[in-house]
């Protein structure tokens, strides 16, 4: 999304406030208090607050009614109780008067029997009436019974006493006349003087003063009953149970009130109404147990409490559940709040723009747009619009370019079947037009958000590191790995649609001399501009790239399939890099070598195609450089043949090794001849291979084989062993004594033990070490030149002479080559073979034998074939020759002849 983008789904997720500041966070605390799970178990806690009030209110109520009803209904029955006893007691007390009357009006015998006459006698069953004389005998009695002294009974001694007038009444009690109880109720009987005459006795069972006790009235614990002035009770009825005796205290019992106490007999608390029955010191007492009285208040109370119990647990779990609810529900609001404050500030900080998009739905089920919901900050930077203004937006709207490019396809997609569509994308549309963006569609409920992110940055870092990769630093080129790139791409081109192309392999001649004369910074300025020059030659579609140090490779696709049609080409980049280049403040000249390979002829893959580029190189260069060579097949065996060939020369090898006849491998030796002498010197040892069935194979040939495979180190051993012995054998024959120079290939030059190998070598011929000389390249002692040295220093120490093969082709640096430890420079043959013709190599020559004076070295130039390369070399002064001007390379026997006859080179013009 560029200019405009997608949206946001809810507006709070990306729009929300970052942070509460402390008002809000004040009434969020206010809110919090309203929050549902908080309000209501406080409203609730008021509910059971108001609704135990209310029940204790009229529990309260109800119990001071159920205490006041209990009072009235004691109060009622003490007067109902009072009034019985009353009419009891009044009637007893007539009986004694009417006793008394009778007795003193009839005698104590006559009494009773008036008295019944008249009926006046109360029913036996209930009352004995009985008259006691005033010397205590019971003389008279209703129902009869014996005689009984009663003289000292308290009621007898009492009436005796004196006279009170009023009735007296006896504690209840049990004697030896009756077991059952009774009490007595007595006057004093006067005789006419006014004098003691004896006792009205009237004998009551106790349970009369209580037989008025009804359950209906007094429940089953009530009490009723009489207490004696004297505070002892005469008859007491609780429920069933009569009792007496007691002793109460009267102090404690208000007349005419109801009060709540614990009674006697038991201890029960009772509403208790007191009446004094006046006339007799009696007192009737009425007792309602208090737990049968509030017996419907406590059912009542019981009730409200267990309503209200109720009630409060059924509010309480209610609000238990919806406040558990709530809470619940707040707190996942509370998450989902934070989440949206933490995702908005999250959002906001971010560098991705956010848009939450709401789908808009056609109506055949597809989407038809995407309606912008909420966007932040980012978002409006790269909308180039505010958050408002895009809200409710349809986003093909603002951006129509949507429908085409595939973003809204994909965002679509996302909506439609979820999953998450990630992708980036040059944008078009302003403010972002030009610029890279990332994408990530996610589908959200209801629509999709889409995260932007501006990726420029990173995009153009990557190219650059791309680019890197893929150029070379100095010059700008493509490198190594872009050319081979290229080379795979346009060969499979090539091969689909049956073009051809061409790859040139340029090497700079001279580059290295230039490098080391006039220093790096002079090289890479040349590099450059050798660079540009060849560009310039160039067709756009064709590829120069820098491979490495002075070498360039040209790739030219779409070429004719005829090599020779490149050669304008390449006579054209032939003279661009030959013209001077005014680098550090000089006019300097290089050429070039190029090596020319078509494909398909010349190879089918990138490999293959590079290899035989360099071969052709190579020979470009051999052929005297400054000039190219196509290649031809014969350069590069095939890989099926050098293995091959490979096998038969480590038979040739074994065999050979193991000393058996005709094993294939030999050395001729070619000799050296002194110029000013014209005598042989010394001679140079040379690997011939007779292959058993392809005949002589050129040493060039297995000898790059051997090298590459790591033959050649028991190859050049085997070499290095023959030649000692031999040149040894020749010395033992009494020839005069030579030198022999045996050849060190690269691999062998970098072995471990080859100084060792060269000391076992001498001590096992016998051959003294000055009589021994070993031929290295000057490239092979360029490769680590530290260790070269320090290798050849060893064998310097060890007496061996060295000498630096093909001198001239391998750009050693003169300060360099001070430091060799070695005896001798050769001019390697190919500066020799056109000596009498080329001023250029002439020129060589001579400042290689000029130079190897001045280091104080002999010098040898090799393969001089003609009497005219003989004689400027030693007109200039060369020291040594070796070519087939005097002789080939030959088997040993003929050097022998060669020393025997002491033979000497005379040239033509000296012979002459
Ligand atoms: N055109 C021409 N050529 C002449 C003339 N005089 C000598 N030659 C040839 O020049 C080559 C000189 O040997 P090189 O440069 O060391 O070049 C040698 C050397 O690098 C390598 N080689 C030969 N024998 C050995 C060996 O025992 N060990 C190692 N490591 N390399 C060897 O093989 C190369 C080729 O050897 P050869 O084919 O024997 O080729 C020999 C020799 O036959 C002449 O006047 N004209």
């Amino acid at each position: 999304m560029n200019a405009r983008l997608p949206a946001p789904r809810r507006s709070a997720i990306v729009s929300g406030p970052p942070a509460a500041p402390p008002r809000a966070r004040l009434g969020r605390k206010l809110s919090l208090v309203l929050e549902t799970y908080v309000a209501l178990p406080l409203f609730a806690l008021v509910l059971v607050a108001a609704l135990w009030t209310t029940a204790f209110h009229f529990i309260d109520k109800e119990q001071r009614d159920a205490r006041q009803a209990a009072r009235d209904d004691t109060r009622e029955l003490v007067d109902t109780y009072e009034a019985q006893m009353a009419r009891s007691l009044a009637g007893i007390d007539q009986t004694l008067k009417l006793l008394k009357y009778a007795v003193e009006q009839d005698g104590a015998s006559g009494a009773l029997a008036t008295l019944r006459r008249q009926s006046l006698l109360p029913p036996s069953v209930l009352f004995t009436v009985a008259v006691a004389n005033r010397d205590g005998l019971v003389v008279a009695s209703n129902p009869p019974a014996r005689p009984l002294d009663v003289s000292r009974v308290t009621y007898f001694l009492v009436h005796r006493a004196a006279d009170g007038g009023v009735p007296y009444v006896s504690q209840t009690l049990t004697d030896r006349t009756k077991a059952e109880p009774h009490l007595h109720f007595t006057r004093r009987i006067n005789d006419a003087s006014g004098r003691f005459a004896g006792v009205a006795i009237v004998e009551v069972d106790p349970g009369y003063f209580t037989s008025a006790y009804e359950h209906g009235r007094e429940g089953e614990r009530g009490l009723l009953g009489l207490v004696g002035a004297d505070g002892v009770v005469r008859a007491l009825r609780v429920g069933e149970q009569t009792s007496w005796g007691q002793r109460i205290d009267l102090a404690r019992l208000p007349d005419g009130q109801v009060s709540l106490a614990p009674t006697i007999p038991d201890g029960l608390t009772r509403f208790l109404g007191v009446r004094r029955l006046h006339g007799y010191g009696l007192i009737a007492i009425v007792g309602l147990d208090a737990d049968e009285q509030m017996a419907g208040f406590a059912r009542q109370r019981s009730a409200w409490l267990a309503g209200a119990g109720i009630g409060t647990a059924v509010l309480l779990l209610v609000v238990t559940l919806v406040s558990a609810w709530s809470w619940q529900v707040a707190r996942s609001r509370r998450r989902e709040r934070r989440a949206q404050e933490t995702y908005a500030a999250a959002s906001e900080a971010s560098v991705d723009a956010f848009f939450v998009l709401r789908t808009v739905w056609a109506a055949d089920g597809t989407v038809a747009d995407f309606a912008i919901e909420a966007t932040n900050s980012r978002a409006e930077e790269m909308a180039g619009l505010p958050k408002e203004a895009m809200r409710g937006m349809l986003l093909c709207e603002m951006l129509p370019s949507y429908r085409r490019n595939g973003i809204f396809d994909a965002a679509a997609k996302v909506a439609l079947e979820g999953g998450v569509d990630q992708a980036e994308w040059h944008a078009q549309a302003y403010p972002m037009r030009g610029r890279w963006l990332h994408r990530q569609v996610v589908p959200v409920e209801g629509g999709v958000v889409a995260i932007v992110r501006d990726i420029t940055e990173r995009k153009q870092a990557e190219e650059r590191i791309v680019h890197m990769a893929h150029h070379d630093d100095l010059t700008g080129l493509p490198n190594r790995t872009l050319l081979r790139l290229r080379l795979e791409q346009n060969i499979a081109q090539a091969a689909h649609k049956g073009w051809s192309l061409a790859l040139v392999f340029v090497d700079l001649d001279g580059f290295k001399l230039i490098n080391d004369g006039l220093g790096h910074n002079a090289g890479d300025e040349l590099l450059k501009v050798v660079g540009k020059r060849m560009r310039a030659c160039l067709r756009r579609g064709d590829t120069l790239a820098r491979f490495g140090g002075d070498e360039f490779v040209l790739l030219l696709p779409g070429v004719g399939a005829k090599a020779q049609s490149l050669a304008p080409l390449l006579e054209k980049l032939r003279q661009a890099v030959h013209a001077p280049v005014q680098v550090a403040g000089q006019s300097v000249q290089v050429s070039c070598s190029m090596g020319v390979v078509m494909y398909p002829r010349d190879g089918l893959d990138a490999n293959t195609l590079l290899m035989n580029a360099d071969a052709a190189m190579y020979r470009a260069k051999d052929g005297g450089r400054n000039n190219y060579q196509f290649y031809a097949r014969e350069m590069n065996a095939s890989g099926e043949e050098n293995l091959i060939l490979l096998d038969g020369l480590r038979q040739s090898l074994e065999a050979t090794l193991a000393g058996a006849p005709g094993g294939g491998l030999s050395l001729c030796y070619q000799p050296k001849v002194d110029l000013k002498t014209g005598r042989v010197f010394g001679v140079e040892a040379l690997l011939r291979w007779h292959h058993p069935e392809h005949g002589p194979v050129s040493p060039q040939r297995f000898i790059g084989l051997a090298e590459e495979s790591g033959m050649i180190v028991e190859l050049g051993e085997w070499a290095l062993r023959t030649a000692c012995r031999q040149n040894q054998a020749w010395r033992a024959a009494g020839l005069p004594p030579i030198t022999v120079s045996v050849n060190v290939s690269p691999r062998q030059f970098e072995e471990r033990k080859l100084v060792a190998r060269v000391a076992a070598a001498l001590r096992d011929s016998g051959l003294p070490p000055d009589a021994l000389e070993l031929e290295v390249t000057e490239s092979l002692i360029m490769r680590d030149l530290a260790q070269s040295v320090a290798k050849m220093r060893d064998l310097e120490a060890m007496g061996v002479s060295l000498s630096i093969d093909d001198f001239g082709t391998g750009y050693s640096s003169l300060s360099a080559l001070k430091s060799f430890p070695i005896s001798r420079l050769k001019i390697d043959k190919s500066f020799v073979s056109e000596l009498a013709a080329n001023p250029d190599d002439q020129a060589i020559a001579m400042a290689v034998i000029s130079l190897g004076h001045k280091l104080h070295l002999r010098v040898i130039a090799e393969g001089v074939e003609t009497e005219e390369q003989c004689a400027f070399l030693r007109a200039n002064d060369c020291d040594e020759m070796q070519g087939y001007l005097f002789s080939r390379p030959v088997p040993p026997a003929r050097i022998a002849e060669l020393l025997a006859t002491a033979q000497q080179f005379v040239p033509a013009e000296v012979a002459a």
